[in-house]
């Protein structure tokens, strides 16, 4: 076969538009699909000038600059059309004499990417409507927490393994709750666990559950453990530092072959549970003194956030006091506000006990207040200040007259009162009365002691 002889047949067959123009930028050729395509009838386009009918079309720049368009997308004014073009300058002899262009109607395809493009931006904004609603409780003026918030936002709906690293009361719950609100678990179960409430001897029977009959006094037909429990959706594992080192082993065991036993069982049942870390500890530390495993550490360590102590965010005060003082006003059926007065000592305290003191702060003065504002007085005593308003400076820090009632006590009686208003922080900052031990370092023994000495319920 001769192609030569042919080629006008081969252009003429071809389901793309061809056109061809010479130098002049007179139309030469324009094939079948062409006229189909365009509705535009051969003889009523050959023989007139590209330029008179389509002044900026690219085919024209091709002719200009003899060079090549490929896949070239433009809207052509005199079709009304949106084209995908390749438009190639014709040479003979080394010199171009034209321009030879193969295109496609992409009307429709423009019209359904523009209503695309316009689909994803729209659920981009729901997207984001919806995040701010699962994370409105962490929204933050400090750039270390806003960092926390996007992290977690961005790991919400994947699997990857989270651990959240921050001291006590920073919000390492709400974080996992919000992440866990905002995945596509969100319909199944959200349980969280503190391993400093479970004792060792328990762990086992409490995270797997066990089967019937597994043990004297055990309950008949056996019992869900909090792994099953949280199947298909997410299960936290509140201080994960505290965990012993036989325990690890077993949970290490679940998250590798993502299947348990239960306590007295033979049989292995298959679990998909996304679980969250969080820890004050640093477990880097703990690997070293031997009191964590490695091979632990880096399958829950992939994706770690850090959550900023409040003392590092003094800019939320005003914002988180607010929050969490209409909260407490609708629990309390009162109506009471801050003053900036207050506000102003909150920014000199350094919270230790992070937003859970804030909120216990904030809940007992609401307590005692009387008046529509809260007052310096309505502070609890370890503040420490004087109740005089000059008593914070021009630069905003107290000044030495403020801490007044450390002037007149007896060092002995000093001492009592803050150990009383400690221990009582700490129980009302912790869990459980084993936590508070921990947290005190003191025995038991001595705990009980302190409480029956300062009549502590
Ligand atoms: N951003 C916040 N807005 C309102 N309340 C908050 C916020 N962050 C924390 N809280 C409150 O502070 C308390 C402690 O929060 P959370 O239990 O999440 O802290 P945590 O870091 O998990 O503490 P722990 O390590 O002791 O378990 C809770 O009562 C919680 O509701």
């Amino acid at each position: 076969m001769k192609l030569e002889k042919h080629l006008l047949s081969i252009l003429e067959s071809l389901h793309d538009a061809v056109i061809v123009i010479v130098k002049d930028s007179t139309i030469v050729f324009v094939n079948k699909a062409y006229s189909e395509q365009f509705q535009v009838p051969a003889k009523k386009i050959i023989g007139r000038k590209l330029k008179e009918i389509e002044g900026n079309s690219r085919i024209l720049e091709v002719l200009k600059s003899g060079k090549s368009l490929i896949n070239d997308c433009s809207y052509v004014h005199s079709l009304k059309k949106d084209v995908c073009a390749n438009i190639t300058p014709l040479i003979e002899n080394g010199e171009m004499i034209g321009v030879v262009t193969i295109m496609k109607d992409i009307t429709e395809l423009t019209k359904v990417q523009d209503e695309l493009t316009k689909y994803k931006r729209d659920l981009s904004d729901l997207q984001e409507q919806l995040d701010r609603r699962y994370f409105y409780k962490l929204e933050s003026k400090s750039s270390v927490m806003q960092k926390a918030v996007q992290l977690s936002k961005q790991v919400a709906d994947t699997d990857a393994s989270v651990i959240l690293y921050g001291e006590s009361g920073t919000g390492k719950e709400i974080f996992a709750n919000s992440i866990h609100e905002a995945s596509k678990r969100n319909n199944k179960p959200y349980i969280a666990i503190n391993i400093a409430s479970i004792p060792d001897s328990l762990f086992e029977s409490e995270m797997f559950g066990y089967e019937d009959g597994s043990f004297t006094g055990s309950r008949k037909g056996g019992k869900k453990g909090l792994l099953e429990m949280a199947n298909g959706g997410t299960l936290l594992l509140d201080e994960i530092g505290e965990m012993s080192l036989n325990s690890q082993a077993k949970i290490l065991r679940v998250i590798q072959e993502r299947k348990f036993q239960k306590v007295g069982g033979t049989k292995l049942y298959p679990i998909d549970v996304r679980i969250i870390c969080a820890t004050h500890r640093n477990l880097k530390d703990m690997i070293k003194a031997g009191q964590f495993r490695e091979d632990l550490y880096y399958r829950i360590n992939v994706v770690p956030i850090y959550i900023p102590p409040l003392r590092n965010r003094k800019e939320d005060l005003p914002f988180l006091s607010n929050t969490i003082l209409n909260e407490l006003c609708l629990k309390y059926s009162k109506h009471v506000r801050m003053s900036e007065e207050v506000l102003r000592i909150m920014e000199q305290y350094e919270w230790p006990g992070n937003v859970r003191e804030l909120v216990n702060v904030l809940e007992r003065m609401l307590v005692v207040c009387t008046k529509q504002f809260f007052e310096p007085e309505n502070l609890p005593d370890y503040f420490c200040l004087d109740r005089h308003p000059s008593s914070i400076n021009s630069n905003n820090s107290i000044s030495p007259s403020i801490v007044s009632p450390l002037f007149t006590t007896k060092l002995d009686i000093l001492i009592e009162k803050m150990e009383k208003e400690h221990i009582e922080f700490i129980l009302k900052n912790t869990r459980n009365r084993t936590e508070a031990i921990q947290k005190l370092g003191i025995s038991r023994k001595s705990f009980y002691t302190k409480l029956k000495k300062y009549q502590i319920e």
